[in-house]
């Protein structure tokens, strides 16, 4: 791989004897890793990453049916040692700004085993779309998916979280193998201008933590100005500490020299290529000065059915589920769907997904939505149709499938070696193929 000479002649400044190694990286193959879904009691036999409670190494494909069913989550195995440093608590309220694709959102909510609220926000409107139906593969129901920008929603939302994950938009050094187009973008001053807008993005941050909790602040790229210097600005300007990190299997600490010589920068860790199976990355663990309850703001009531949605929802949950859902509900427009604890009023705020979308009130019925296959246990629906590979692929595809036996009309959820991946219509024998079209192959 060639890479640009200014970050050659960079590292080699920084890294001293340790450059070649480095630089050598860049012409072996980029590492792959998954992280498998608690929340689905899924497993894998694959090699462990060492950092990673659910991580390990290999590569998933996208047509998989551990990926269609949302078992799994694909994500280098670096960027796995962030959601292992967070690590939120079930029952918290977490905040992970810069979102998309979901790759640590999925990781939080792994770790909340569904209790609390994560606020997954993305600023950018085609990335965040990626993001809601990422975290609806993964089946979490106590995500909130916001896009907007990180200055509306601190007005909006001041000390309100017990943890906040900036997984800063940063130079990507540490992405140049798997995407080798993010060099194109890499110049001597880049990494100032990503650090202008990691400071910006921090400040609005804080604001959004209550006092004592845990900001976990992380980036992709190798560039000490986008690292341990915005750790050190941080600790100078906004009330943060750094916490220090437990290190495992060659991670590294972090280095104070490389900022303003402040030894609690070396708490902070860093993933080298060189050192460790991943691709790079930098974490660090922030404390906000002082002890407080998070800020209760005005939250989202549960909404009250009118007479004639609970009639269908009623009718949707008989005909089809083992047991009524029983759950706080709100509707956006004609949307159903949970309500996660404390969800928080959001005027003006663009939001993509509250909770876990049941489904849409139609006409005089109530349409279920496909994030029921992968939220819900088989065992939650009064139906389950077991289909062969070869169904399972024409499925997929948008064909219907024959049973002559259901006769009822229902939806029931479709799997395949156990796995549910989908819902159907049974309708007088046939199951009509209710498979969205955006995810049809
Ligand atoms: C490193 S990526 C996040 C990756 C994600 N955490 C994951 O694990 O899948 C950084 C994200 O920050 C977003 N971003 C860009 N500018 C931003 C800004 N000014 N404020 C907040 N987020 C921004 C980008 O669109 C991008 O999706």
């Amino acid at each position: 791989m060639t890479l640009p000479a200014g970050f050659i002649t960079k590292y080699e400044t920084l890294l001293k004897a340790d450059a070649a190694a480095f630089l050598a990286t860049f012409d072996a193959s980029a590492a792959a890793g998954f992280r498998t879904n608690p929340l689905h009691e899924a497993t894998a036999a694959a090699p462990a990453i060492p950092w990673s409670q659910w991580g390990h190494y290999g590569k998933v494909a996208g047509a998989s049916l551990a990926h269609v069913a949302g078992d799994v989550y694909s994500q280098e195995p670096s960027a796995q040692f962030v959601g292992t440093v967070a690590a939120p608590k079930p029952g918290e309220r977490v905040l992970d700004l810069c979102a998309a694709p979901g790759g640590k959102s999925t990781h939080l909510g792994s770790y909340m085993q569904q209790q609390g609220l994560l606020v997954a926000n993305e600023i950018n409107p085609g990335r965040a779309r990626v993001l809601s139906s990422n975290l609806e593969r993964f089946g979490l129901t106590n995500a909130l998916v916001t896009n907007t920008d990180p200055a509306h929603l601190a007005a909006l939302l001041p000390e309100f979280f017990d943890r906040i994950l900036v997984d800063a938009p940063c130079s990507g050094e540490g992405m140049f193998r798997k995407d080798p187009d993010a060099m194109s973008y890499w110049t001597p001053s880049y990494s100032a201008s990503c650090a202008e807008r990691q400071r910006e993005i921090l400040t609005e941050a804080v604001k959004m933590l209550r006092p004592g909790g845990v900001l976990v602040y992380s980036t992709c790229t190798f560039a000490p100005e986008e690292d341990e210097q915005i750790v050190a600005w941080a600790t100078q300007h906004l009330a943060l500490s750094v916490l220090p990190i437990e290190k495992v299997a060659g991670i590294a600490d972090g280095r104070p020299d490389w900022a303003n010589g402040d030894l609690a920068l070396a708490g902070t860790a860093r993933l080298w290529p060189h050192q460790v199976a991943g691709e790079g990355h930098f974490v660090s663990k922030l404390q906000k000065a002082g002890s407080a309850a998070a800020a209760r703001p005005r939250a989202v009531a549960p909404v009250r059915l009118n007479r004639e949605q609970q009639r269908d929802f009623a009718a949707f949950e008989q005909a089809s589920l083992a047991a009524p859902l029983n759950l706080p509900l709100t509707l956006n427009r004609d949307v159903l769907a949970t309500l996660p604890t404390d969800t928080p009023a959001l005027p003006g705020i663009h939001i993509l997904r509250t909770g876990l979308t049941l489904g849409t009130f139609k006409r005089g019925r109530f349409e279920p939505a496909h994030a029921l296959a992968t939220a819900l246990a088989p065992a939650a629906f009064k139906t389950v149709v077991a289909v062969s590979e070869d169904e399972f692929a024409r499925y997929r595809h948008g064909e219907t499938l024959s049973r002559p036996a259901l006769t009822s009309k229902q939806t029931v959820l479709l799997t395949y070696q156990g796995r549910g991946f989908a819902l159907g219509k049974a309708v007088s024998g046939t199951i009509k193929n209710a498979y969205p079209k955006g995810l049809r192959i």
